[in-house]
């Protein structure tokens, strides 16, 4: 089967500028692929360097060395770590989603135009996006009356359902999530776990990284572990 991602040899270090270029390890030695469909999950102690993976993947982070793979659909097989920030930044609008506890949007922008501006960056027209938010909106189960709210304040759990329904609304060909269940009480964990559900039964490839084992286990196809920086053997 044709691979979504295929990562070889990833290494991120940091150099310290202000520690006489002292160099820190982010990651290393890291190789996985992933089909589509397939939801691959990533555990490991704190500081063992998944969240440095996780964010070469969407180019947060330059790779130091290393290759990623991606099978995009706009541009054909290119290495994720070596393409131009142009190519990247439009593969982020349309084919790639992080997700993560922490909400990064502009501030007075209301909740309901936060995920349909996902859309109208992807080139469809304003109408049929909001009525495609107003959709998701409602299927991830956030109140009606925080539709024209700034989610700035928004409840921990509200701000990572609201950052999963303004990626998925794209349809992405692989979602990135940095601990989907952090500040989840059991009942989201559960529309979570729906939802990723779903999500994988369209055909989109999920990496995650988890401190959640249970959780974890009970939706991920593959799991790795990280240890100082270096991606072990499958477990699941
Ligand atoms: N921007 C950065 N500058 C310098 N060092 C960094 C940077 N980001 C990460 N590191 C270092 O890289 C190492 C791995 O950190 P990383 O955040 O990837 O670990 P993690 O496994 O995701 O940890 P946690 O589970 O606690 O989030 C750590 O030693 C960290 O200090």
């Amino acid at each position: 089967m044709s691979k979504v991602l295929e990562v070889t040899d990833l290494q991120k270090s940091f150099t310290l500028h202000e520690f006489n270029g002292k160099r820190i390890l982010g990651c290393e030695s890291v190789s996985f692929s992933v089909h589509p469909g397939e939801f691959v999950g990533i555990t490991g102690k704190s500081g063992s360097g998944k969240s440095t993976m996780l964010k070469c993947l969407y180019r947060t982070y330059l790779p130091t060395s290393g290759e990623i793979w991606f099978a995009s659909e706009l541009f054909g097989r290119i290495n994720l770590a070596s393409t131009t920030e142009r190519q990247i930044s439009t593969i982020r609008r349309r084919e790639i989603g992080y997700v993560s506890q922490f909400l990064n949007v502009l501030p007075r922008v209301t909740a309901q135009d936060v995920v349909a501006n996902s859309l109208v960056e992807t080139g469809i027209d304003e109408e049929t996006s909001h009525q495609r938010a107003a959709s998701i909106l409602s299927h991830f189960q956030i109140s009606k009356n925080l539709w024209d709210a700034y989610p700035q304040n928004f409840s921990g759990g509200e701000k990572l359902r609201l950052n999963l329904a303004k990626e998925m609304v794209k349809q992405p060909r692989l979602l990135l999530l940095d601990e989907p269940t952090a500040s989840l009480d059991n009942a989201s964990k559960e529309l979570v776990k729906e939802i990723l559900n779903e999500l994988k039964q369209s055909g989109t490839s999920m990496v995650g990284i988890f401190h959640d084992l249970d959780f974890m286990e009970q939706t991920v196809d593959t799991h790795y572990k990280m240890n100082q920086g270096v991606l072990g053997g499958v477990t699941v």
